[in-house]
């Protein structure tokens, strides 16, 4: 480690005389100088010149820096030549994955972009000649590191956002001379504030929302406006009425911390281990791979509650479900999806009210040269809005971190059971798939079957819809209603749901009804 720091010093040995810009017997002594391992040559913090130090004195003043364990920690693994390896394996997939695969640099970029034996980065001293005690300005240098040319490139891109548009910011002492000339002293009084640690101090997050809303702004904020984040302490202070309602919701979820016989009740009707969902509502929830049945909100009160709240002050946005979902801890999260399911109705608002631990939601723009991504944190009791239009826009995701409690979320869609079908069946196809759809209403109806393969031989049935499988089987609703039939494809385990069958009456196989019967595909989405 030490080498590598002192590699960095003012080298006089490789220096040239002429571009240092000092006599040359200046030259020579110092060249000479920096023969003696018992000092350091540096140049000063401000200004120009030549610094000589006690090599110890250094040394000690650095440490003195680097053991502020509120900002510096020693690295697990001393093996630099390892972490380096780390970091720049780190970086070369990050920049394949998030960078070049969705198309944000061209190959050339790329190729500028990645990192190749690199080393990690450099902290060196410049002492601070005008301050008593010459304290060291720490310097990092990022000069070789895995992420300097990335750095780079992105400094490009946010510089025009360091021009201030207040006039707040100086350029040099001379300016600021010619600013203070222009005061009224006798108004004002002038304090001076130091800034410490300036950059280990500046808020990361903050500094990125800042340059994204000043670089972004219309799209930026369109993504905002798609996902507007209220506090419900924030809505309580300017609607009067959601005030009280809204209080008595906290308090009845949060009555000893957290709410747990609420939760119990949601969760208690888990449909899968790995993701604790409760799907409350009228009509199925139908998406890619499945469909949740509806468990009746007449059985839980609290969201029947809540749902109702909703619907008063919220009276556009017709909420008809609820989806809740459990995240035991951090471990537990959601990989990137769009609610983009057609049985979400067109136009329509989704809202998601977080309670428990503050998780982030992260979003990602499915337009390949866009660069609006952004992240929401969801604090207890933040309630997100989401446009059903964005979701054409943007994949979200909770994804996993090292919270280690729990968190419930209560997604609110307002689902209609018109499924518009992404692929409508052309007349021929319609025509196999209403004979299709007869035998399964006839099986369904009668023996209450929930699976039962009607034609295992015909493999490629449907070869236009991509569905690979060996044998078609069909499901009903468990329900007696059957008003949802599905079209499994046994191999790979997915669901095709058909639409919605008419009147609860299966055995409509030749009326005209039935021949909107259609296939509603989406394999494409990710899993839930
Ligand atoms: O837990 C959340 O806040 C998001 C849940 C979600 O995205 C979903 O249920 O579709
Ligand atoms: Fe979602």
């Amino acid at each position: 480690m030490a080498e590598i720091a002192f590699s960095s010093f003012y080298k006089f040995n490789n220096t040239r005389h002429d571009l240092l810009n000092i006599p040359k017997e200046e030259f020579r002594a110092l060249k000479e100088l920096s023969k003696n391992s018992e000092i350091v040559i540096l140049k000063p913090d401000k200004g120009s010149g030549i610094v000589i130090l006690n090599r110890s004195d250094y040394i000690d003043k650095m440490m003195d820096i680097i053991g502020d364990t509120t900002k510096f920690k020693l690295a697990a693994n001393q093996d630099v030549y390892a972490i380096s390896r780390t970091i720049e394996t780190r970086v070369r997939n990050y920049l394949r994955v998030h960078v070049k695969n969705p198309g944000l640099i061209s190959e050339d970029q790329y190729t500028e972009l990645y990192p190749n034996g690199s080393h990690i980065g450099v902290m060196y001293g410049l002492p601070k000649v005008h301050k008593r005690g010459n304290p060291m300005r720490p310097i990092c240098s990022a000069v070789g590191t895995a992420t300097y040319q990335l750095g780079k490139f992105v400094a490009k891109i946010i510089q025009p956002t360091a021009v201030s548009s207040h006039g707040t910011d100086l350029n040099d002492t001379f300016q600021f001379v010619s600013q203070l000339r222009d005061l009224d002293f006798q108004e004002s009084i002038m304090a001076s504030f130091d800034v410490q640690s300036l950059f280990t101090n500046v808020p990361l997050a903050e500094t990125i929302d800042v340059c994204m809303d000043k670089l972004y702004r219309d799209r930026y904020k369109a993504n905002l406006v798609c996902c507007l984040v209220y506090r419900v302490y924030m809505i309580a202070s300017s609607f009067h009425v959601l005030d009280c309602d809204l209080k008595q919701l906290c308090l009845k979820f949060y009555k000893n911390g957290f709410p747990k016989d609420f939760v119990e009740e949601c969760i208690s009707r888990v449909l899968n281990s790995s993701r604790n969902v409760a799907y409350y509502g009228v009509y199925p929830y139908v998406y890619s791979g499945g469909c949740h049945e509806p468990i009746p909100f007449s059985e839980n009160p609290y969201l029947e509650e809540v749902l109702e709240n909703m619907r008063i002050h919220f009276p556009n946005l017709q909420f008809n479900s609820a989806m809740v979902t459990k995240y035991l801890n951090g471990q537990q999260g959601i990989p990137s999806h769009s609610d983009d399911e057609d049985c979400i109705s067109a136009g329509s608002m989704l809202c998601t009210i977080s309670l428990g631990e503050t998780r982030t939601l992260e979003f990602r723009s499915k337009c390949k040269t866009s660069l609006v991504n952004s992240k929401v944190r969801l604090a207890h009791g933040d309630v997100l809005f989401m446009t059903r239009g964005s979701q054409n826009q943007f994949q979200h995701s909770v994804p996993k971190d090292y919270t280690k409690n729990m968190r419930v979320s209560i997604t609110l869609r307002h689902i209609t059971c018109n499924i518009n079908p992404v692929v409508s069946l052309t007349n021929v196809r319609f025509h196999e798939c209403e004979i299709q759809a007869s035998s399964v209403l006839s099986v369904g109806s009668t023996s209450k079957s929930n699976n039962t393969i009607i034609n295992p031989s015909k493999d490629d049935q449907f070869p236009e819809l991509g569905v690979k499988r060996t044998s078609i089987g069909v499901q009903t609703a468990p329900s007696d209603t059957s008003s949802v039939s599905i079209l499994t494809d046994i191999s790979s385990n997915t669901v095709y749901p058909v639409e919605k069958l008419i009147n609860n009456d299966c055995h409509a196989p030749n009326s005209e009804e039935s021949r909107s019967t259609s296939i509603y595909i989406s394999s494409k989405a990710p899993k839930k």
